[in-house]
């Protein structure tokens, strides 16, 4: 490996610093062992149903029920969902053959407005965003409506990290940290100081909710980083709490179940970046993990992210231009006592091209115990978790790899 960028001791060289020159191999500590490889050959059999979430039935209460199921259905089968289209195509791989074009709408209303939501500001003003798919070569022909954020807030966002990205060493390793309970945190790999191999991964980590209690410690440069993410995060937490409501529903909670905790959550922004890599199928971007937190909205550049079905089968989760994917995650399996399951997924690496995502990771408040709901729990459902917080999960990292002795299995009692 190159010389560490300073002798501190969060000192460690970038993935980004390190493809600088364009090595023709990657430094063995990249090498994964032959089994924990992605085997990027089984990528294109890909046949799974991929679960997509019309979310304009936020605005029609008579379609509530029907969003409701759909949620429910698609956490129980894969913990897993994209929102923002309304178009239910049968193989993923056709997905790839996808051409996409966005445009905004204005003036398209609806006038029955989801009563007990707040809409996004984008619905509420009564803008939306209609997405034109078209299929080749078929030319299949659809229209779908979008999840409210408009897609220059998703796209600024992502500016905005390859600007930060691209930024000489010594203005990201300003913000290099161990530890990992840091506000704001600039890093490699998962956790380059216990990881046993290393993973082909850059990013900045920092809080955004709620964001004037954060943002002014966010990285000042790229000038516009502040605005142009902040923008982005206000508008995913929103999303967020829209899609809980729902979710909440889906288990026969009350919409408003835990408002005040969701309310005053926790909010991780997680941006990463994946440098092209000279050998994609030795390394991976990140190992398979579950996310703790309830919901994370993740938004990704290119395809790279793949999700583990239950059958243990690594499915690609194709790129939709503007589409977010939203993820359960592990304090999720545990409030619905593991009627809902956490969804295990993994970055994998591209031979020619840099890739960045995205993930707004949020839980309730950081110290908040979160335990099975008690409305959850009966003779069929016995208690199944113990209680847990966004905290202890931070504590369990700090010396524990995330995809070894997890902490969900720590609160585990027994399998749901
Ligand atoms: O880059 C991705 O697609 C995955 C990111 C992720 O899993 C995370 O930040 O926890
Ligand atoms: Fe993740």
């Amino acid at each position: 490996m190159e010389a560490k960028e300073d002798e501190s001791d969060s000192s460690f060289t970038s993935v980004t610093s390190l493809t600088l020159k364009g090595p023709k191999n990657i430094p063995q500590q990249y090498v994964l062992p032959s089994f924990q490889r992605s085997n990027h050959s089984l990528l294109n059999h890909i046949s799974t149903e991929f679960p997509i979430i019309d979310l304009s039935m936020l605005n029609h209460p008579a379609h509530m029920p029907k969003l409701i199921n759909e949620v429910g259905a698609a956490y129980k089968k894969l913990g897993f969902f994209q929102v923002s289209i309304r178009m239910h195509l049968q193989h993923w791989s056709r997905w790839n053959k996808l051409s996409t074009t966005i445009f905004d709408k204005e003036g398209v209303t609806f006038t029955n407005k989801y009563s007990r939501g707040n809409l996004c500001p984008a619905l509420l003003s009564g803008k939306n965003f209609v997405i034109n798919m078209s299929c080749s070569p078929n030319q299949t022909h659809a229209q779908v409506i979008n999840h409210g954020i408009p897609s220059w807030v998703i796209k600024d966002a992502m500016d905005s990290a390859e600007e930060f990205f691209r930024l000489p060493s010594d203005k990201k390793m300003c913000f290099a940290s161990t530890d990992v309970h840091a506000p704001v945190r600039f890093g490699t790999s998962m956790n380059h100081v216990i990881d046993k191999v290393l993973f082909w991964r850059d990013f900045i980590k920092h809080y955004a909710n709620p964001i004037s209690e954060w943002i002014h410690l966010w990285p000042s440069d790229p000038p516009s980083y502040r605005e142009k993410m902040g923008s982005y995060a206000k508008a995913v937490n929103t999303l967020q709490k829209q899609l809980m409501e729902v979710i909440m529903e889906s288990l026969g909670l009350n919409a408003d179940y835990l408002h005040d905790d969701i309310e005053e959550g926790s909010q991780v922004m997680a941006v990463n970046c994946y440098p092209a890599c000279p050998e994609p199928d030795l390394a991976l971007g990140m190992p398979p993990h579950t996310d703790y937190g309830t919901l994370t909205i993740l938004n990704q550049s290119q395809q790279g992210l793949q999700i583990m079905d239950q059958d243990k089968k690594w499915h690609v989760v194709p790129f939709v231009q503007g589409a977010l994917i939203v993820q359960l995650g592990d304090q999720f399996e545990v409030l619905s006592n593991g009627r809902y399951k956490s969804i295990r997924h993994r970055a994998i690496l591209d031979t020619h091209k840099q890739r960045l995502s995205i993930a707004s990771i949020h839980s309730m408040p950081m110290e908040k115990k979160v335990g099975p709901a008690p409305e959850l729990i009966d003779e069929q459902h016995p208690i199944a978790y113990k209680e847990g917080s966004f905290s202890g999960f931070l504590d369990h990292i700090s010396v524990k790899s995330v995809s070894e002795d997890t902490y969900l299995d720590a609160l585990k009692i027994h399998e749901a």
